[in-house]
C-alpha cells in the first residue's frame, strides 16, 4: 500500500486508476450541485479566511499579480466574491461600470494587465441589509457566469470572509483547483482558519495550504523585528492540519501604503523584500497545483 501511494504521488496516473479515480470522485460528489466550470477559465484559486482583517483581499490581489510576474505568458483574472464589502476595487485602482458586449455579458475592467470584476463596479454603496442569503449567491454567479472572461488560466477568487452558506455554495457550484487560506498568527485568526480548512476539506476542495500574513514587524528606523501577532501559529496549524505554509508576508508599511493608492505591491515596487514575498507565494502554489495534478487518488482517500 505504501509502494501504491508513493507511486501515484510521482508518477502521473496510467488509464485504470484514472477510471477508479473518476468513479471515487462520483462517489464523493454524489447529492452536491453539479460544478459548473466557467467559460474559458482553466482553473480557479480561491483566497479565504476564516475572519475578516487578516489580510485576505491584500494577498489575492498581490497573489494574482505575482503569477503573471513570475510567468508573465499567464493569464490571471480576478474576482471579488466579497460583495459585502468589495475591496478589489480600490486595490486595483478600478472604477466606473463594466460596458456590454455583443452577447449580453459583462466586460471586466482591467488593470496591471489583469481583469477584475466586484459588485463594487456595479452599485455606488453596498448596503449591507440588501445582501442576504440567496441575493447574495445570485449576485456571486452572475459576477462570475455573466462576465466575458476571455481565456484564462487562473481566476483568483477573493472571497468573502468566514464561513458560512455563501463560501460554502461557491464551493459546491464551481469546479475549485484548490484554496488559499489566509490567517494572521494570533490564535483567534488560527481557530476560524482552522473552520475553513475544514470546510473546504468537506467539500473536496484541495487546501492549497495557508498563507501567514502579518508575521513580523521590522522597525524601519532600527530593523528591531517583533512578532506583533504571534510567531509561527500558521506552521503549528498547518501541521496539524496535514497542509502547507506557502509563505510569510512582512506586516510592513508599505503594503498597507501601496494597497490604500490602489498600487499593488508587487507592482509598485516589485524588487522589495514584500513584493518577492508574496511572489513566493504565487510560486508555491503553482507547485502544489502542480503535486495535487499527480495525486488525485490520494486527494480523494482523505
Ligand atoms: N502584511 C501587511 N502589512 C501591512 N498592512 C497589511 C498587511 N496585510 C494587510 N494589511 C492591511 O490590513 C487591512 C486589511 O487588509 P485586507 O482588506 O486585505 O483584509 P481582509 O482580510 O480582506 O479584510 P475583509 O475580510 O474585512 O475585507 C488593510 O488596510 C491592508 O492594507
Amino acid at each position: 500500500m505504501t509502494r501504491f501511494r508513493y507511486f501515484i504521488r510521482f508518477h502521473k496516473t496510467s488509464a485504470p486508476e484514472r477510471t477508479l479515480q473518476e468513479r471515487q470522485k462520483q462517489h464523493m460528489t454524489r447529492g452536491l450541485p453539479r460544478q459548473k466550470p466557467i467559460a474559458g477559465v482553466k482553473q480557479v484559486i480561491v483566497v479565504a479566511s476564516g475572519k475578516g482583517g487578516v489580510g485576505k483581499s491584500t494577498t489575492a490581489v498581490n497573489l494574482a499579480l505575482g503569477l503573471t510576474a513570475n510567468d508573465p505568458s499567464k493569464m490571471v483574472g480576478i474576482l471579488d466574491a466579497d460583495v459585502y464589502g468589495p475591496s478589489v476595487p480600490k486595490l486595483m485602482n478600478l472604477k466606473g461600470n463594466p460596458e456590454l458586449t455583443d452577447s449580453n455579458l459583462m466586460r471586466p475592467l482591467v488593470n496591471f494587465g489583469i481583469p477584475c470584476m466586484s459588485m463594487g463596479f456595479l452599485v455606488e454603496d453596498v448596503a449591507p441589509i440588501v445582501w442576504r442569503g440567496l441575493m447574495v449567491m445570485s449576485a456571486i454567479e452572475k459576477l462570475l457566469r455573466q462576465t466575458d472572461w476571455g481565456l484564462l488560466d487562473y481566476l483568483v477568487i477573493d472571497m468573502p470572509p468566514g464561513t458560512g452558506d455563501v463560501q460554502l455554495s461557491i464551493t459546491q457550484n464551481l469546479p475549485i483547483a484548490g484554496a488559499v487560506i489566509v490567517t494572521t498568527p494570533q490564535d483567534i485568526a488560527l481557530l476560524d482558519a482552522r473552520r475553513g480548512a475544514e470546510m473546504f476539506k468537506k467539500v473536496n476542495v484541495p487546501v492549497l495550504g495557508l498563507v501567514q500574513n502579518m508575521s513580523v514587524f521590522q522597525c524601519p528606523k532600527c530593523n528591531h523585528q517583533t512578532h506583533i501577532f504571534g510567531e509561527d501559529g500558521a506552521r503549528t496549524l498547518a501541521d496539524t492540519l496535514g497542509v502547507k505554509v506557502l509563505g510569510d508576508i512582512p506586516l510592513h508599511l508599505s503594503i498597507r501604503e501601496t494597497s490604500d493608492r490602489g498600487q499593488p505591491v508587487v507592482v509598485s515596487s516589485p524588487d522589495s523584500p514584500q513584493a518577492e514575498a508574496f511572489r513566493k507565494v504565487a510560486a508555491a502554489v503553482i507547485q502544489r497545483l502542480e503535486e495535487l495534478d499527480c495525486c488525485a487518488v490520494e486527494r480523494l482517500d482523505d
